[in-house]
């Protein structure tokens, strides 16, 4: 895209976000700054958003019917997945027919939003190390799995869940049934298929930010960001830093693995390619065809963050993954099960020096559930994940 519109006109460059939680506000965000009109989508009314796009939009983004609809009235330019749960064989379809332009492509959207599709690619496919995996449909073909070929410790998650929902780690016999019920009830589409997964026992793990732009001559070029490193708890992102210090070795072949799997699954727009990493060794562990959770941290540490390097990318403009400072992230988790929380001590927080923070605005809190992040930058990464943490610690979210 090369000439952009006024929103609310009739010549707008319309982008419509289908799912519009933190990752994809921010991405709103970005994009209006671009004078793009927005169209937020998301399975709730008032999601973060939806709370900043000029229109917002609620429908099951699962059901091919409703989803179908939808774009053939809003007609935008781009659709830009925001989560796995969409009825992507129905992005195919109208991708094909030239109805819409999916981001980076619908076959992307579909290989990533299952388990499946993408490990069977960059294992089968593109032969890239991996854990030990096996798909299985019931408790006894899971048992079977781990008996003849992935062994104890491992871990079990549903083909179709993020942010670790329904994830569990087995270490014994012992807790196969209740791994196999805990996927059962945490999928987010209810599937009954799970991957077993070997437990790759890493030094650490890092996200590799990897964007596929429109570069001078108009080629696509892939640029890299600064690795950032993370901490999961119960297979979910609670902390993360910029940039992880690596042995060259181990940087080059996560690039070669980022580099492999962005090239098959193509179009514009930036991934996040998780990899575990031991010594020089490297596994890919999966793929985000879109902004990263950990890249959160990015709203400190880049000159442009993986938001606007989305924005930039998928809209065909040149794109700068520097770093402008080290910096870290801290989660804000809700704390209580309510709607309409309160934050207390949010000036506290912001005492500490070098933060800043996001409150998202999500109408309900869950215990488990991500309502914020605290961010820090300073040149010793350290003294940024200490001022991210504290920071994050001292907002206290409660029952209005
Ligand atoms: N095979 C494995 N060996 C060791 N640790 C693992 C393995 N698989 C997952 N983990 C741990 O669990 C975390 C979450 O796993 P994964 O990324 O597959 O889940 P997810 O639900 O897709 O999470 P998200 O949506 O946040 O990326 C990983 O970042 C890692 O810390
Ligand atoms: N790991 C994926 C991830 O972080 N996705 C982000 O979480 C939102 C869903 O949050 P919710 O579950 O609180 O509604 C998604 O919309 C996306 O922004
Ligand atoms: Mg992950």
């Amino acid at each position: 895209m090369t000439t952009f519109g006024t929103p609310l006109s009739p010549h707008a460059t319309k982008v419509m976000l289908l799912g519009s939680g933190e990752l994809g506000k921010e991405v709103l965000i970005a994009l209006q700054r671009l004078g793009v009109e927005t169209i937020a989508v998301d399975r709730y009314a008032n999601a973060p958003g939806q709370q900043v796009a000029h229109h917002a939009r609620t429908i099951t983004m699962s059901d091919p019917a409703q989803l179908k609809a939808l774009i053939e009235k809003e007609r935008p330019h781009l659709v830009v997945p925001e989560i796995e749960a969409i009825a992507t064989p129905m992005l195919e379809e109208l991708e094909a027919l030239g109805v819409v332009r999916v981001i980076p492509t619908a076959r992307a959207a579909r290989l990533t939003m299952d388990r499946e599709g993408i490990r069977r690619l960059a294992a089968e496919t593109l032969r890239l190390p991996t854990s030990p995996y096996v798909f299985c449909d019931s408790l006894q073909e899971l048992q079977a799995a781990i008996d003849s070929k992935i062994g104890y410790p491992c871990i079990v998650k549903p083909v179709m869940s993020s942010s670790g929902k329904g994830q569990s780690k087995i270490a014994g016999p012992a807790d196969v049934k209740a791994a196999w019920d805990y996927a059962m009830a945490g999928g987010r589409v209810s599937h009954g298929r799970v991957i077993v997964e070997g437990f790759i026992d890493f030094d650490y793990e890092i996200t590799q930010l990897t964007v596929r732009a429109v570069g001078e001559g108009g080629h696509i070029e892939t640029h890299f960001c600064d690795p950032i490193g993370h901490i999961q708890v119960s297979g979910d992102y609670v902390e993360s830093w910029q940039p992880h210090p690596m042995r060259p070795a181990a940087l080059q072949k996560s690039r070669e693995i980022a580099r492999a799997v962005t090239d098959n699954l193509g179009g514009q727009g930036l991934f996040g390619v998780e990899l575990f990493v031991k010594g020089d060794d490297v596994w890919f562990s999966e793929v985000s065809p879109r902004p990263h959770d950990t890249g959160l941290v990015t709203l400190c540490t880049q000159w442009q963050n993986e938001f606007e390097l989305h924005a930039r990318a998928i809209l065909g403009l040149p794109v700068n993954t520097a770093l402008k400072s080290s910096g870290a992230s801290a989660v804000i988790y809700g704390g209580v099960d309510a709607q309409g929380i309160v934050f207390d001590g949010v000036a506290e927080a912001l005492q500490v020096p070098n933060t800043d923070i996001r409150l998202f605005g999500k109408p309900e809190s869950f215990v488990k559930r991500r309502m914020g992040v605290a961010l820090a930058f300073d040149a010793d990464v350290e003294v940024a994940r200490t001022r991210a943490k504290l920071a994050a610690a001292k907002v206290r979210p409660r029952v209005a």
